[in-house]
Order: structure tokens, then sequence, then C-alpha cells
């Protein structure tokens, strides 16, 4: 299966994204660089977590901006699937391809530990390989991971099934309404979520309770 990971200058994840795509799909994916206007033909995009440009104006505003994000939307409008992590889920926001905003922590900290997910829907094509309401761990690592949406917005991605990730058990590690961790858009191929699941995939990991994200969204068996 082939994979695309786009690189912009400040994301620091992009080398654990390619090494957990690498091993999850057997082959290492292209990487695209923020001024390409052309995505290859793969089978999944993924926008990896990090600082892109400082997070000066607000985190991924000025990566949201780049003319790869115009290859990015192209491809995701033709039904390609694309995960944003983190500082990507921050630029799919400001880029429109994913409603609500991703406001300061309610801690105004820096919040760097392991939280717990349940799988709020497990019937999309990035948690078919999840059990639904099933309790998975991950990492997280962010300031600016208190995800919000206006009250008519969130009636709609809870009525719809787009809210796919939600902190689990108390776990709520930045104040997010309803305890959002990750969404999809309307279509169902855009997934956005602040934890970072391509940090936990394998033994040397402690876990892997991240894994069947990336096989669910290659279409790989379980
Ligand atoms: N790990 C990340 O991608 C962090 C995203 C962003 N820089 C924040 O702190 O919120």
């Amino acid at each position: 299966m082939k994979s695309a990971v786009v690189l912009l200058p400040g994301l620091n994840r992009d080398r654990d994204m390619i090494a957990a795509l690498t091993k999850i799909s057997g082959q290492a994916p292209a990487t695209v660089w923020q001024t390409d206007t052309e995505i290859p033909d793969v089978d999944l995009i993924a926008i990896p977590g990090g600082f892109s440009f400082g997070d000066y104006l607000r985190c991924g505003a000025i990566g949201a901006r780049m003319p790869v994000m115009r290859a990015v939307a192209e491809k995701a409008a033709k039904g390609v699937p694309v995960i944003g992590v983190c500082n990507g889920f921050q630029i799919l926001v400001e880029a429109g391809l994913l409603p609500g905003a991703l406001m300061r922590n309610a801690s105004l900290k820096f919040v760097c530990r392991q939280v717990k997910l349940e799988i709020a829907n497990a019937n999309t094509m990035f948690t078919r390989h999840y059990q639904p309401g099933q309790v998975i761990r991950s990492p997280v690592a962010h300031h600016d991971g208190n995800y919000f949406a206006d009250a008519e917005t969130l009636a709609r991605l809870e009525g719809e099934g787009q809210v796919v990730f939600r902190y689990a058990e108390g776990t709520n590690p930045n104040g997010s309404i309803n305890d959002i961790a990750g969404i999809v858009n309307d279509k169902g191929n855009v997934l956005g979520l602040m934890p970072h699941p391509e940090n936990l995939i394998e033994a040397a990991h402690g876990g892997n309770d991240g894994r069947a994200l990336f096989e669910s969204a290659l279409g790989l068996a379980a």
C-alpha cells in the first residue's frame, strides 16, 4: 500500500510517521514538500505533528496556506484518505478541511503524557479494526489541543458519527468539548486527531494500540 507524508518546516514528528508507515505498509512513504503542487497516487496521505512555522499566528495557520495543502484538498475531494496528527490536525482545521478550532489547552500548559481513548465510532475507514467503545492508550504532546465547535457544528458531528476518538476515563488533557480527541469530515475520508497513534505501534514503544488505525486506513488485514 502506498502512502505520502507532507513535510513542512518545523514539523518534528515526520520521522515517526515515516517509520510507522514503513513498518505497517511494508514500503517507505513518498514525501511531499510544502511547495509541491502535486501528490503522487497513494492510498493514504499523512500530515504529521510538530511545530510548523514555529506555531506563529496560530498552530497550523501558516502551514494550511502552503501550496501543498491545495494538493491535499484536491486529493481529499477525490476521496483519498487523509490523516492529520496533532499539528497535522491543526493544519487540516486551519485549511477548512475539518470543522471547529483547536484552542490553547485549558491548563495553559504544554501537556506530554499518555491518555486513554475511546473508539467513539468504529465504523469509519480509520477505525474498522477496533471494536466499538474499545479503550486504547495513546501519547499526547501539545499546547493547543482544546477542540471547540459551535453548538450547531457539534450537534452535527455527534449526530453524524463524526466524533471518532474521545478521551476516556477522565484523561482529557486539554479541556476539549465533549472530550473530543479526533473527528472525521462529513465524507469520512479526512481524519484529524490530537493524540499520536504512530508512537504506539510496536513492542519497542510499549504497545501497539495505535497500529490498527493505520492498518484500517491502509485497508490491510487486522
Ligand atoms: N506534537 C504536536 O504536533 C504539537 C502541535 C502544536 N505545536 C501544539 O503544541 O499544540
